[in-house]
């Protein structure tokens, strides 16, 4: 059993869906992969912003109207019979989140609230492809991932409850994977008292990983618009470089520096059960892409990463008294409280730095929690650049001309805050 997950880039339009059915059609006939798709090209931003006008109260018909009639544009190209059922299937997703936009009040728990809007991207492009396959004579199921990926009520990256996931799935896939291939939605999940959730943005990579463990599968596939697992992100970085195959550590502590190729969450789970990742191009199904797997190598070729968009926090006790244990202890727990992940972080006699992403809302609320206990200072925006496996060249390459302001190493990586320069790309 495989699984294959196809991200925002390979649904973006008609074009997109026809490949996909080209891919499958290469696998053979008894194979009959889980087949986990994202929102189409860029809705989910488009429905971010559309959840962000009605939750102010603002009109939101016109870019409501813009995802409907992207939609349905390339419903028509691939449908050119007006009366498919995919209209009506469609039509009810989008009466059924105009309901939910029209329930949105300011007053109510914005996250909670975010995730019934963010997640029908997803039932979108997935009710497209299941009828387009269907159409093309590769027949599936459509499966809704709300009943068998379970979170809690964590809203916008709801915590998985493994043992119930695992439960449902491996009870109920493998005997519809006996008939038919499955059509599944990532990124979104179920409470058990029915109510959706999204697992963070990007995360769909990640429910592909939580399909291919609880299902104990051969490999994962994720198709993307790059040959492979690159040196770095191509769109910010110049002569990048593909790795044929990578350890599993590697690869979780790129995504972990934020090689957004891979969503940070994916690859433990696929580490646990020894599950063979693939990156590859849906461009070029038939070139190699990279393996992530249990392999041994050498020291690899040094990886770039760049985080843009990020906060230095900068906390100095009131006395000048030295950063102690207790100080600490309340930065951490603000942090967590508001949900700001530690980027980078640095102490010294009077003072704790640390990088975040700047999310001023957040940011704001963690100021304004130990306004009374530190002196905080911020600078923003930043960039954060890491240089995994870095050597005295590469790392002389990158710094030069920046102005740093702080920096970090150990014998693997090196870590650097600077400002965004014009030097681009690097
Ligand atoms: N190390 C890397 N190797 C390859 N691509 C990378 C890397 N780091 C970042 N990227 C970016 O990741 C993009 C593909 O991931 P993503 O946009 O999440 O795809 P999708 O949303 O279609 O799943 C590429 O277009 C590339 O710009
Ligand atoms: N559509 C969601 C989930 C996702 O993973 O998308 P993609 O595979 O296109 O990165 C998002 O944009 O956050």
């Amino acid at each position: 059993m495989i699984v294959y997950k196809f991200g925002g880039a390979s649904v973006k339009d008609a074009v997109a869906f026809r490949n996909i059915f080209h891919i499958l059609s290469l696998l053979q006939d008894q194979e009959k992969p889980v087949v986990v798709v994202s929102a189409m090209g860029k809705t989910t931003n488009a429905l971010e912003h559309t959840f962000k006008l009605a939750h102010q109260g603002l009109s939101y018909s016109e870019p409501l109207l813009e995802i409907q009639q992207y939609h349905q544009s390339n419903v028509q190209n691939l449908f050119p019979s007006g009366n498919h059922p995919v209209y009506k299937a469609l039509q009810e997703q989008f009466s059924s989140l105009e309901n939910t936009l029209q329930q949105v009040r300011p007053q109510e728990d914005f996250d909670q609230q975010y995730d019934q809007v963010i997640s029908v991207g997803e039932l979108l492009s997935s009710v497209i492809l299941h009828h387009f396959l269907s159409s093309q004579g590769y027949q599936n199921h459509w499966l809704d991932c709300r009943e068998y990926v379970r979170t809690d009520a964590t809203w916008r990256e709801g915590r998985v409850d493994w043992e119930r996931t695992e439960n449902q799935i491996s009870q109920h896939l493998p005997s519809i994977l006996e008939n038919s291939p499955v059509i599944t939605q990532g990124f979104i999940g179920g409470t058990t008292d029915g109510s959706t959730t999204t697992l963070g943005r990007e995360g769909s990579d990640f429910s592909a990983a939580i399909f291919a463990y609880c299902l104990q599968a051969a490999s994962l596939t994720i198709w993307k618009d790059v040959p492979g697992l690159l040196n770095a992100d191509p769109k910010l970085f110049k002569d990048t470089i593909r790795y044929e195959e990578i350890a599993y550590q590697e690869a979780i502590e790129m995504a972990y520096y934020g090689a957004s190729v891979i969503h940070p969450k994916t690859v433990q789970p696929l580490a646990k059960r020894c599950i063979p990742l693939h990156v590859k191009s849906f461009l070029h199904p038939d070139k190699p892409g990279t393996v992530i797997w249990n392999c041994q190598h050498d020291r690899i070729a040094p990886s770039f990463i760049l985080k843009q968009n990020q906060c230095l926090l900068s906390f100095h006790t009131k006395d000048f008294g030295f950063i102690s244990e207790q100080h600490l202890s309340s930065i951490f727990q603000a942090l967590s409280q508001h949900r700001l992940k530690i980027n980078l972080m640095q102490n010294s006699a009077i003072s704790f730095s640390t990088c975040v992403d700047a999310d001023k809302t957040r940011v704001e609320a963690v100021r304004a929690q130990l306004a009374d206990e530190f002196v905080i200072l911020y600078n923003e925006p930043l960039h954060l650049f890491t240089i995994k496996n870095y050597d005295q060249p590469s790392l002389e390459k990158l710094t030069h001309g920046k102005e740093i302001l702080l920096e970090q190493r150990s014998r693997q990586t090196y870590q650097f805050i600077c400002r965004p320069t014009g030097d681009f790309p690097h």
